[in-house]
């Protein structure tokens, strides 16, 4: 049996002894390695911590210690140390999850992969073990130096630096980057403390020497000791932790695994909160993924281990793509527009911009809302920003779309990617609640692109508005086929009208992705004699009133989107037919208000009930029933 396979537990990994460390890393990394060159995953982020969680869990007793990872995308070699080998179907439906995962392991804590709140669920734990008396009882959080550019982190760190007396331990597990290098004063700030490595040994050393030393050893050390502090300060930036009143402990080589334990058992035993900076390196021990200029194997798809070349996928157009080469040619024709990445430069496609325009994009790290109140400011000042991020990480910011851009009427565009659902990141990846919350928003304008060239002209719309936020989603992967309309209603496509001879039993309107599969259905029914109008918004919201005469001739109004059902698209057209007096029943078919388990993204539409087939047969149900007049309160909500 290989010490790998014997890591049933963290109290095995206590027992073994120091000098099979080594071993047990190598063969975790060789595992990761393979696993994920089927697989696919966060390869590179788990590599660099794997000394750091094994010193981890033998310092600390999880789970009467908590370990937290933020963002949880660095925990593979957590979780192989608390006994879970099989990364055979890794974010794949039965598999493992990508995170952190409660139903997993009593060792996981938090799921979702938001960064920057490992620290406030750490001033949480540490705060709840001093009302129950369990001062004792440790809190790790483990936090990356991109995670600690977003401002949660700091608000939490204000609040654990007010109290010296509870323990709670803060590892930087500082890599230098998030996808690409981490940007920003803090990260500079994190470099310069880098650059002086081996402060903690030195003093250690000298400890340890003067220790030996009778009489003036311990005082002398003390003075020493002292004198760090102003060493550090006289040599190198601003003490910022410790200035915020926080023990600092480092910067520590972070594939040291004696060192961490080390500094991790001083910082357990301090008795209050601490911060351990560790210096590693993503992708550590996989050549492919240290050299990797990009993003150091971030989360790379299936690869070849030899070499590390992405295996053989599909060549299809991306989204993103289409949305990185439109961001190009806007930014020739208008100088006033700018781009916004919050540390995703390569995974929104902005990187094309970048490049084209190296002085019109601005990564603010992880930090969404900044993003959307400073692009405010921008606008305020004649720009036209557009502010790229993942349809998941729009939450994030939602008060400052609605309370700085849109109450302030400003030009700015948000772009989603990876909206609706994502599948295999699990439940707080998927973008299935733009449509929702942005239909409170007044004056914003949110647009839904069904193929490549709906997304070119709805961006093109979008940075054309000047008095409102705007907003274009559009989803993960390749693009569909082209899907030309045959006609206009008002300002919306018209994909599909009832056949000649047939009467207009049901309008389907088609957003974004769906409209495709509307058309699926609307030709299946055909096939049966029904006649089936589809029509694709394009804009979503506001919705367009020449929706209300349409709908109005048809018996039953039904409608797709790849959103939450909960106050998506279907209610707002529900509420527009209300309001009208247009009583035509309304069907609502999205995903349900759930969290997700991971899956592929075919699979869960598949489970939503979002494909041709089960649409299909539910509608043909509903339009017979309404055709012959019998209407059926248990349909009432079709997803149910
Ligand atoms: C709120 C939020 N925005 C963006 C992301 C996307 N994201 C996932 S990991 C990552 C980089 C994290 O960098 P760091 O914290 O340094 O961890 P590392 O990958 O270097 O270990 C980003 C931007 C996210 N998970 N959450
Ligand atoms: C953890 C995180 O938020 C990102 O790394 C995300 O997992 C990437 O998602 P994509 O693979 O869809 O770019
Ligand atoms: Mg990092």
């Amino acid at each position: 049996m290989t010490l790998f396979e014997s890591m049933h537990n963290p109290e095995a990994l206590k027992r073994l002894p120091a000098d099979q460390l080594p071993v047990l890393a190598q063969e975790i990394r060789d595992f990761l390695v393979e696993s994920c060159s089927q697989t696919g995953g966060h390869l590179g982020p788990s590599l660099g911590v794997v000394e750091l969680t094994i010193a981890l869990h033998r310092v600390f007793d999880s789970p009467k210690d908590p370990i937290l990872f933020d963002t949880g995308h660095q925990a593979y070699a957590h979780k192989v140390l608390t006994g879970r080998h099989d990364f055979t179907n890794l974010k794949s439906e039965g598999g493992l999850s990508g995170y952190p995962s409660r139903a997993e392991s009593e060792h996981d804590f938090i799921e979702n992969s938001h960064a920057s709140t490992a620290l406030s669920y750490a001033d949480g734990m540490a705060k709840a073990n001093e009302v129950r008396g369990l001062s004792d009882r440790s809190v790790v959080a483990v936090i990356g130096d991109g995670a600690l550019t977003g401002g949660m982190a700091w608000e939490a760190l204000n609040n654990i630096a007010a109290k010296k007396d509870r323990r709670l331990v803060v590892v930087v597990n500082d890599n230098g980057r998030s996808y690409s290098p981490t940007m920003g004063g803090l990260a500079d700030h994190l470099a310069s403390l880098r650059m002086t490595p081996g402060y903690e040994q030195a003093l250690d050393l000298a400890k340890n020497t003067l220790n030996r030393t009778p009489v003036v050893g311990q005082p002398l050390y003390e003075a020493l000791h002292g004198l760090k502090k102003g060493i550090k300060d006289a040599i190198q930036p601003q003490m910022m932790f410790e200035d915020l009143g926080l023990k600092y402990l480092g910067p520590i080589d972070g594939h040291d695994e004696p060192a961490l334990e080390k500094a991790l058992r001083r910082a357990r035993d301090f008795g209050g909160p601490v911060i351990v900076h560790v210096i590693t390196q993503k992708g550590k021990g996989y050549a492919p993924a240290e050299n990797h200029d990009e993003d150091q194997f971030h989360a790379p798809g299936p690869f070849d281990v030899a070499t590390g070349e992405a295996k053989p996928g599909s060549k299809a157009l991306k989204w993103t793509s289409v949305f990185a080469d439109t961001m190009v040619e806007i930014g020739a024709e208008r100088e006033d527009v700018v781009a916004i990445t919050a540390a995703m430069l390569h995974p929104t496609g902005l990187n094309r911009f970048a490049d084209a325009y190296p002085d019109r994009i601005f990564d603010v790290g992880i930090a969404e809302q900044h993003a959307a109140t400073a692009a405010t400011g921008m606008a305020m000042n004649g720009l036209h920003p557009v502010v790229a991020v993942y349809a998941t990480f729009l939450n994030r910011c939602f008060d400052q779309v609605l309370m700085d851009a849109a109450l302030h009427r400003q030009g700015v565009t948000f772009c989603l990617d990876r909206a609706g659902v994502t599948g295999n990141d699990g439940a707080s990846h998927n973008g299935m609640w733009d449509m929702s919350i942005l239909q409170v928003v007044p004056g914003l304008r949110l647009a839904a692109p069904r193929d490549a060239e709906r997304l070119r002209t709805l961006v093109r719309e979008a940075v054309a508005v000047e008095d409102a936020p705007t907003v274009v989603r559009y989803p993960k992967g390749a693009v569909p086929e082209e899907l030309p309309a045959i006609g206009e209603v008002g300002s919306m496509d018209l994909l599909r009208r009832a056949g000649e001879g047939h009467s207009e039993d049901l309008l389907i309107v088609g957003v974004g992705t769906m409209a495709q599969v509307a058309c699926e259905v609307a030709d299946r029914m055909a096939d049966q004699g029904i006649g089936v109008t589809v029509i694709d918004p394009l804009w979503v919201k506001p919705l367009d009133e020449a929706l209300i005469a349409e709908a109005a001739r048809h018996r039953v109004v039904a409608v797709v989107e790849d959103n939450g059902r909960t106050g998506g698209v279907g209610d707002a057209v529900a509420r527009l037919l209300r309001d009208h007096d247009v009583d035509v029943p309304v069907r609502t078919f999205g995903i349900a208000q759930e969290f997700l388990d991971h899956a592929k993204r075919d699979t869960i539409l598949q489970q939503q009930g979002l494909t041709p087939q089960e649409l299909s047969r539910k509608l043909t149900e509903t339009v017979s029933r309404h055709t012959e007049g019998a209407t059926d309160p248990a349909l009432e909500d079709e997803n149910a």
